[in-house]
């Protein structure tokens, strides 16, 4: 196990502006203000420099996935098992690093052609997050500063058998457990911890997905904070993609939004969080222990 968590992500959005509104308005993300040579603008949960990092794109989608490391060492030698296993790994740029408030990262992908920007040393900011929504706290630490990362992704990956044994051979993830959903036939997901107890901190889903990533989800430390969240879409006239329910696996109770652009996010109160130690991977045979009744733009709604 070396990976310690998924760090950060970046959004790819045709329209910045409204990722951040919808970033600051609905999610109660707070805005980095951080400068950018290119016009991406940054979004804090905690500490970290920033969790999300919105860059202006020709389309919308997820561009790269952070994956956080402990030590240089760590990080070094993961870089050497991606490309041994045949993966391109290509080192970042001092000045590149430092856009993303890190040490050092590497760029690579998985075998389903996910971006992935392994990196270690985050800087942080000591600015006290302050959310434009009151929001106390979004839940990313367990024992030490945003150890529990942003929050959990989940990626397509058609070929997930290839896919998984990346994850569990090269980046150090271990399995949490492997859902067939009911009703959908051949679908299978599988979660994935990294070094620190938050149920999972990735998922594969077997499929292809046009925004590269099925959705995001971050985490709040009340339910009513996920009710004000909710009370904010829909006056902002924000797509549920899914009501609100609980999961089985993670015990996440959570609604699904669709931000500008498309991208899925889920906004949880409540996840579990596991002894990785002695866990023991499990098949789930259901996706919710009640709601999340799923509407698709376009497909049933
Ligand atoms: C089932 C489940 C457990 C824990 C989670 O954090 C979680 O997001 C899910 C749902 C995963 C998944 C999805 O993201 C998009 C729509 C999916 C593919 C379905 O149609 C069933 C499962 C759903
Ligand atoms: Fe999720």
């Amino acid at each position: 196990m070396s990976v310690s968590a998924s760090g950060y992500l970046r959004i790819g959005a045709t329209d910045v502006d409204a990722w951040m509104n919808f970033g600051t308005d609905v999610l109660g993300l707070m805005d980095a203000q951080r400068e950018d040579s290119a016009g991406a603008r940054f979004l804090r949960m905690d500490d970290h420099p920033f969790r999300l990092m919105i860059e202006p794109a020709e389309a919308d989608g997820l561009l790269a996935t952070g994956l956080e490391f402990p030590c240089a060492d760590s990080w070094q030698r993961t870089c050497e098992a991606a490309a041994e296993a045949g993966r391109p790994v290509t080192q970042g740029s001092a000045e590149e690093a430092k856009r993303r408030g890190v040490t050092a990262f590497a760029t690579t992908s998985d075998p389903a052609g996910n971006t992935l920007e392994l990196f270690w040393g985050r800087e942080l900011d000591y600015t006290p997050l302050v959310s434009p929504q009151g929001i106390s706290g979004f839940v990313t630490t367990y024992q030490q500063t945003g150890d529990l990362g942003f929050g959990h992704l989940v990626l397509p990956a058609p070929e997930i058998d290839a896919a998984a044994a990346f994850y569990t051979d090269v980046i150090g993830m271990g399995l949490t457990d492997t859902l067939y959903p009911p009703g959908m036939d051949g679908m299978k997901i599988q979660f994935y911890h990294a070094n620190n107890p938050r149920q999972h901190s990735l998922a594969l889903f077997n499929g292809p997905h046009p925004l590269g990533v099925v959705h995001i989800m971050v985490e709040v430390s009340s339910m009513d904070e996920v009710g004000g969240a909710m009370d904010r879409a829909k006056s902002a006239g924000v797509h549920f993609l899914a009501t609100l329910g609980r999961h089985v696996n993670d015990n996440m109770c959570s609604v699904y939004l669709l931000a500008p652009g498309g991208i899925a996010v889920e906004y949880g109160y409540d996840g579990m969080l596991i002894d990785y130690e002695n866990h023991v991977p499990t098949v789930s045979t259901e996706g919710d222990l009640w709601g999340h009744e799923y509407s698709f733009p376009g497909v049933n709604d």
